[in-house]
């Protein structure tokens, strides 16, 4: 007579698994809580210490640990030396493996949770039946995922057993399942102890959806989320339109960036190919989404829009009459989802604003390695601001340079931005030189560039892009200094009566 051996935590699944695998004639062995829930449903069981001859100690910490257990599992059944042994030792073999683990990612999510309740569901035997089963999947069917129950079903109902292949399938489940379980504990256990960079770098991710292509057509692509995402595309919510794309995914992620930097104010993001063609803040949300707009109306075309307030009716009504790629928003009032609903080809998204931030880490991948470095967060304020030119800036050209210093921190470097009123008017992005990136956001503000103040991401080598917004007529620069030609540009802001501000840091964007 074959035998199973059950032992799961997440009990979704399991009568109707188990009692197909009693009409096909397995008996099953079980621990505790799985045999209580199988007995319930009319399952005859045998325990676990009726074949380990131990009862369930230390409060279940130690019930399937065991040679009787790990024996069965681990037995080559081609090798006679094996087979002899098991025999010897009065062992018969278990024929298929369906366990899944202690909840500890469940866990680790709970509100109030203590750290003696987070390490008690570590499971330990659980994973040692599943690694050693799958070690032996020439012989063994593993089950972990309840999902699978119903193909193995099938498969041994048709065919008797399971095939090679699927054993195959299931077992490489099954050890990206326990590196993924395990990588989480490490991740729990390395923050606690405050290692920052350790001898290795683990992470683990689920997958979201498959997408139709990568980046371009003939580049397949999935996307995968961490485990717990908080203020972030990867815990939105699609309310409507097609599935998105990875250059949706990318795009769209880059609109929530910003949207954080500009948090306590409405604010309104448009986005292309990953930098900003406009941003806007204002006392209302309509007010920030005009500027936002009016930045650059050309560009938002075929764009993606970010809000951190709901999307009202008179936003809707505008939104829908563009064409827009994604809209991103905390909320939609009824009406206003329901016009931009009739949009077949606009995505809706909704995010919730309000979960605390929790990423630490940005991870670029190199080929055949990873760079990992904290997030850029770091925020300027007016009184870290150091002016160095005859002029000091009044304070409304304060509040605008601090906005372009936002601003400039999530355009690809070399970036350059002019605002004025609180708006972009020009976005200088991802040039090889700055004056390059100076000349383009001048020329995109056209008349606008005139009482605009200018951030710089990255220092000026020289003084060109100075003498670019004093023709433009920039009135004000916010820039990190620290340049050897500093004094080359402080020379021409003075010459031309422009303010200009040092923040000391740098934002990088490659
Ligand atoms: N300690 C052990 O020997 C052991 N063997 C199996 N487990 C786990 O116990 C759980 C099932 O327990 P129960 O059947 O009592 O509800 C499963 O998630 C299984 O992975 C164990 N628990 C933790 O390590």
């Amino acid at each position: 007579m074959k035998r199973a051996l059950v032992s799961v935590s997440d009990k979704t699944g399991l009568v109707p698994f188990v009692s197909g695998l009693v009409e096909l004639g397995y008996e099953i062995i079980s621990t505790g809580g799985t045999k209580k829930a199988l007995e319930e449903a009319g399952i005859k069981t045998i325990g676990i210490s009726d074949i380990t001859g131990f009862p369930e100690i230390m409060d279940g910490r130690v019930k399937t640990l065991h040679p009787s257990v790990h024996g069965a599992l681990l037995c080559v059944r081609s090798n006679p030396g094996h087979v002899k042994q098991l025999q010897d030792l009065n062992i018969d073999y278990i024929d298929l493996v369906c366990v899944n683990l202690y909840p500890f990612k469940q866990t680790l999510m709970k509100h109030g949770v203590t750290h003696e309740e987070i390490i008690e569901n570590i499971d330990i035997g659980g994973p040692s039946m599943l690694r050693s089963a799958s070690k032996n999947y020439q012989s063994i069917p593993v089950i972990v995922d309840p999902k699978d129950y119903e193909s193995v079903l099938t498969e041994l109902r048709e065919k008797g057993d399971t095939s090679l292949s699927t054993r195959e399938f299931l077992a490489a489940k099954v050890f990206r399942h326990t590196a993924a379980y395990d990588t989480i504990i490490a991740q729990y256990l390395t923050e606690r102890t405050g290692e920052k960079y350790p001898e290795n770098f683990t992470m683990t991710f689920e997958k979201v959806q498959d997408l139709r292509y990568g980046e371009n057509p003939h580049q397949s692509a999935a996307f995968y989320k961490n485990f717990d995402p908080k203020y972030s595309l990867a815990n939105a919510k699609q309310l409507h339109g097609k599935e998105l794309s990875y250059n949706n995914i990318q795009d769209g992620n880059a609109a929530i960036e910003i949207l954080k930097d500009f948090e306590g104010q409405p604010a309104a993001v448009g986005l292309k190919h990953m930098n900003p063609c406009g941003i806007g803040i204002g006392k209302t949300i309509e007010e920030a989404w005009n500027k936002c707009f009016e930045a650059d109306p050309v560009s938002i075309f075929g764009g993606i829009v970010a809000f951190n307030e709901a999307v009202t009716m008179p936003i809707a009504e505008k939104l829908s009459q563009m064409f827009l790629e994604i809209v991103i928003a905390p909320g939609y009032e009824r009406e206003a989802f329901e016009l931009l609903s009739k949009k077949k080809n606009i995505r809706l998204l909704e995010l919730d604003t309000t979960l605390t931030v929790h990423t630490k880490f940005k991870v670029t991948n190199v080929n055949d390695g990873l760079l990992v470095q904290d997030v850029d967060d770091k925020k300027v304020t007016r009184e870290e601001l150091t002016c160095v030119t005859k002029r000091k800036p009044t304070e409304e050209e304060i509040a605008q340079l601090l906005f372009a210093w936002k601003a400039v921190k999530h355009v690809k470097s070399n970036a350059i931005v002019l605002v004025r009123n609180d708006m972009t008017v020009g976005v200088g992005a991802g040039q090889m030189n700055r004056v390059g990136a100076a000349k383009i956001a001048i020329e995109q503000a056209g008349e606008k560039a005139k009482g605009s103040v200018m951030g710089s991401d990255a220092y000026f080598p020289m003084p060109d892009t100075c003498e670019a917004a004093a023709a433009a007529g920039v009135t004000a620069i916010i820039q990190p200094g620290g340049s050897i030609h500093d004094q080359d540009s402080i020379d021409v802001c003075d010459q031309y009566g422009i303010a200009m501000v040092y923040t000391g840091i740098r934002h990088f964007k490659h």
